[in-house]
């Protein structure tokens, strides 16, 4: 369990993190969103103690990660600054922190294999790419079998085998009753990944639901109807009260939930041949809500492609 209290963190002039609260549930992923620049990175550094807030607090099981007695039992993480000696092989950076944390060697062959490392942890860190740089920031975050994992931007650089493969591996610590938070801005990833989202914009909590909330808030509530006879059926349904716009191959309607459709559609004796609520995605849900808490914004480019 993650629970953050009114942490606040400022760079200058600048409020990174403004009075976040929020909590990271064992058993489950929760995905931790926002723009660029909304404080994420800042808020997972203080969580591992890597920061210091400037007030609030942060715990992993009840205290400070500090305040562990083997912190790496208690939390693993994958950071964005990497803290890795290039010239050190991957094995001998592992075994090195392993060592320093009094964790056996045999364990760091574990996270050697867990992570797909076998064929290059002979090999020099310096001359890893992104993907395999990863990975090995992955391994490291294991390497105490820790209780609570946090990753920020795990899949960045990953292949399509590995961002999979940290899609498991999320899930399988949660089904095995541990904490897993991680920051991602790839939606459909995280939409797959995580059972609840926090969603952060300019250091200020946005949104702290289950996925299934999370995409239903910003789900219009329209129905998409096909009836035998769809101008009688948008009659019928805007006697009603409900608005029933037609497309051209369809009805949509607002304002009626499926199952009254779908009475009034067989009272009048006419075939029910479609009948979809559409949800949301996450993505759609996302940019909706951030849409004001963005502060990088691009501009549109002349020429390019309408
Ligand atoms: N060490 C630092 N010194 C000064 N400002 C910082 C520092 N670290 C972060 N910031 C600022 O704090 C704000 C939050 O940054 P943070 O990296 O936490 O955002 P983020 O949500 O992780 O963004 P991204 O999605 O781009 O990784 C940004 O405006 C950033 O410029």
């Amino acid at each position: 369990m993650i629970e953050v209290s009114g942490l606040t963190k400022t760079y200058g002039p600048k409020r990174a993190v403004d009075d976040i609260s929020f909590q990271a549930p064992p058993g489950s992923v929760t995905g931790f969103l926002g723009p660029n620049g909304a404080g994420k990175s800042t808020t997972m550094r203080m969580i591992m103690g890597l920061d210091r807030p400037d007030s609030g607090t942060a715990t992993i099981e009840g205290k400070p990660l500090a305040d562990h007695v083997a912190p790496m039992r208690a939390a693993g993480a994958l950071l964005e600054a990497k803290s890795v000696t290039p010239g050190r092989t991957a094995r001998n950076h592992l075994r090195v922190l392993a060592a320093s944390h009094g964790i056996g060697r045999r364990r760091v062959d574990e996270v050697i294999q867990m992570t797909g490392l076998d064929t290059v942890a002979n090999k020099r860190v310096k001359g890893f790419s992104l993907g395999m740089g990863q990975r090995l920031g992955i391994a490291t975050a294991m390497l105490g079998d820790p209780s609570t994992l946090i990753m920020d931007e795990p899949v960045n650089g990953l292949d399509p085998d590995g961002v999979l493969w940290v899609r498991n591996l999320a899930r399988q610590f949660a089904a095995e009753g541990r904490t897993v938070l991680l920051s991602s801005h790839l939606m459909s990833e995280v939409q797959l990944t995580a059972d609840r989202v926090v969603v952060i914009g300019k250091g200020r909590i946005l949104a702290d639901a289950s996925i299934a909330e999370f995409t239903a808030q910003a789900a219009s509530g329209a129905v998409t109807v096909r009836t035998s006879d769809d101008e009688q059926f948008a009659e019928i349904v805007g006697a009603e009260g409900a608005r029933a716009t037609r497309t051209s191959e369809a009805l949509v309607v607002d304002g009626l939930e499926p199952p009254r459709i779908a009475h009034l559609a067989v009272g009048a004796g006419l075939d029910l041949h479609e009948l979809v609520k559409t949800n949301a995605t996450l993505e759609e849900a996302y940019l909706s809500l951030t849409a004001d808490a963005v502060e990088y914004h691009a501009t549109a480019q002349e020429g390019a492609a309408r």
